[in-house]
């Protein structure tokens, strides 16, 4: 796929605090997000990876404003999204949208699928000529059809509802989509119908993706470029094959070393990288400044890391890496 020079959307030092309540008075903060920065262009899909409670989810509400971020800026479409008021603010909602992990609460029980479809059709003053065909082409283009035009919910299976799920975004024609974890509660056979489904729809449309997921082999099917994150931060940035292929912070390393890798050399190559580590992710509430994963590494263990982040360096072309094994200190 050609990509344009223009990104579609870049986000600049984003930041997402969440204060820590004590009886009285905030005693801590969550920083959820702390400090990302990322472009993505048209056409693309960047892939964000890392464990539980990263700052994932926390990251792709805060770029379409379903949350406020604490700081940074979010520019989509050359626009400043964090200043949109209005009218333009419409137009984000629109052209930016977003689709859950749970295809049991997304859609309302008590509306028809042509109900659903057309809700935010007629709340953005979309013209449509003939609302029945418009619903029964999008249900088409994502593997439904017209005889499930006026059921409910309840009536379809996990997949099927991802499917009405994504005809309602459709009908925006949406520029930019969050996947946040789209087909986590499927069956993996229904995961990778709906996976090509968004992949057929983006090469017909020019759709951009955040694909957020905690499942490396679907963010290694589905992304062109992928950011790994850790603590919200992002440690590791490039294209999807160079960082499967050759992973530089050592916490994608250990991130990867629990996936089976099925080309016999490169399993090697990241055996040998491997390292150990043991213990649970420390919390985002007043976390470590340094990086747990090295214990052998000359950085970490003269405390360099705690006085000073590493910043994100390129290493190989288009792959970054923010770790001081690689940075001059
Ligand atoms: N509304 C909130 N109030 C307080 N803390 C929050 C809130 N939302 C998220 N957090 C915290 O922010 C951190 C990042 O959460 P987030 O859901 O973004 O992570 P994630 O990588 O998407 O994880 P998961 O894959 O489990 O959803 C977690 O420690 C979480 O507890």
């Amino acid at each position: 796929m050609m990509f344009m020079p223009e990104p579609v959307l870049k986000v600049e030092n984003l930041k997402k605090y969440f204060p820590v309540r004590g009886l009285l008075r905030t005693v801590g903060w969550v920083k959820a997000v702390d400090g990302v920065s990322f472009e993505i262009y048209k056409g693309e899909t960047f892939g964000l990876v890392g464990e539980s409670g990263c700052g994932k989810t926390t990251t792709g509400r805060t770029i379409l404003r379903l949350i406020e971020p604490t700081d940074g800026r979010i520019i989509f479409m050359g626009k400043d999204v964090t200043k949109l008021k209005g009218n333009e603010l419409k137009w984000f909602r629109r052209k930016a949208q977003i689709m859950f992990q749970d295809p049991y609460s997304s859609l309302d029980p008590r509306q028809t699928v042509f109900q659903i479809i057309m809700e935010p059709v007629r709340f953005h003053g979309i013209q449509v000529d003939d609302p029945e065909e418009f619903v029964i082409k999008l249900l088409e283009s994502v593997g439904l059809n017209e005889m499930h035009l006026y059921r409910y919910p309840h009536e379809f299976s996990g997949g099927q509802r991802q499917r009405i799920a994504l005809a309602r975004l459709l009908a925006l024609k949406p520029e930019f989509i969050v996947l946040d974890e789209p087909t986590s509660a499927l069956d993996v056979s229904v995961q990778a119908n709906i996976l090509n489904t968004l992949k057929e729809l983006q090469e017909k449309h020019g759709f951009t993706y955040l694909f957020i997921s905690h499942d490396l082999g679907v963010v290694k099917y589905m992304s062109d470029r992928i950011g790994v994150m850790y603590l919200g931060k992002l440690v590791e940035v490039g294209p999807a094959d160079k960082v499967f292929e050759n992973p530089l912070h050592p916490y994608t390393q250990m991130l990867f070393s629990a996936i089976p890798i099925p080309d016999p050399d490169i399993a090697r190559e990241m055996k040998k990288k491997r390292m150990k580590v043991t213990g649970e992710p420390p919390s985002p509430v007043n976390p470590p400044k340094g990086c747990r994963f090295h214990p052998r590494c000359p950085y970490a263990k003269a405390g360099l890391c705690d006085k000073k982040e590493p910043p994100l360096v390129e290493v190989e072309k288009d792959h970054y890496v923010a770790c001081w094994l690689y940075a001059k200190a």
